[in-house]
């Protein structure tokens, strides 16, 4: 048979599933990939690889595209990893600076910005542009929180905005998966999250983050109801910006 190919996200925020993806059985049926989201939104999109640990903003651009498993990328409130980080008050802010490795913390601060902040703002994607603010997620944000006069957590906002939790990322496939392998897909990936403080024990110390916090608390694994509604909630405000 060939191996099913998954692209999941390179950030620490995914280590409790790569730990368990690479410490089970699974490992031999699957050909798995490490990559920044953006990437794994491309490569999902172009039929490169079967499933993908996907930003949810990129769903409606993949071709049958079905959610599998219990499991995702979320946060009931602050995240920690996902920022506008700003040199201005919001109320004072401009223009703002998008993450080319974002699809959905990109579309997530335009959603704010407009409907719960109330701005219309200049976005830009130039690396280069000298802007008021900018969106920063993964790895890349730990320690910076301090070295901006403003930052604001998105998954803290969007809860100020709208009561619900945040779904960032959901394992995505493209075709139908057969339910079995999902049905080890799952128990490998509940595997990784039993495992995080060994996984956080044998992680590299951070300078302004607390990993033990970040990987059991402030990230929330559980692909809940409510974050269903939050997706839901989610996309139809892009259509709306
Ligand atoms: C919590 C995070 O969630 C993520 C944010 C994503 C996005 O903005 O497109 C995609 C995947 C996740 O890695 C993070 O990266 O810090």
């Amino acid at each position: 048979m060939n191996k099913i190919k998954i692209s999941s996200v390179s950030y620490t925020n995914s280590k409790p599933f790569v730990y368990g993806l690479q410490h089970s059985e699974l490992i031999n049926e699957i050909d798995l990939s490490l990559d920044i989201p953006s990437d794994c939104a491309a490569k999902l999109i172009d039929n490169k690889v079967d499933i993908g640990l996907i930003p949810v903003a990129a769903i409606p651009f993949v071709p049958n595209a079905n959610i599998i498993g219990s499991y995702c990328i979320g946060s009931v409130g602050a995240v920690d990893s996902v920022f506008i980080f700003s040199n201005l008050p919001i109320e004072e802010v401009r223009t703002v600076k998008l993450d080319p490795q974002s699809r959905t913390s990109n579309n997530l601060a335009k959603v704010l910005l407009k409907f719960h902040f109330k701005k219309e703002v200049e976005f830009t994607t130039d690396a280069n542009a000298d802007t008021d603010a900018l969106v920063l997620i993964g790895d890349r944000t730990f320690g910076k929180k301090t070295t901006y006069p403003f930052a604001y957590d998105m998954g803290k906002e969007w809860m100020n905005f709208t009561g619900l939790p945040f779904m960032y990322a959901a394992w995505v496939a493209n075709k139908q998966i057969p339910e079995s392998f999902v049905k080890e897909f799952d128990k490998a990936l509940l595997m990784g999250l039993n495992h995080r403080e060994k996984l956080i024990s044998e992680l590299p110390i951070e300078k302004g983050i607390d990993l033990h916090d970040y990987l059991m608390h402030k990230l929330d694994f559980t692909l809940s109801e409510e974050k269903l509604k939050a997706k839901d909630l989610f996309l139809k405000l892009i259509t709306e910006l």
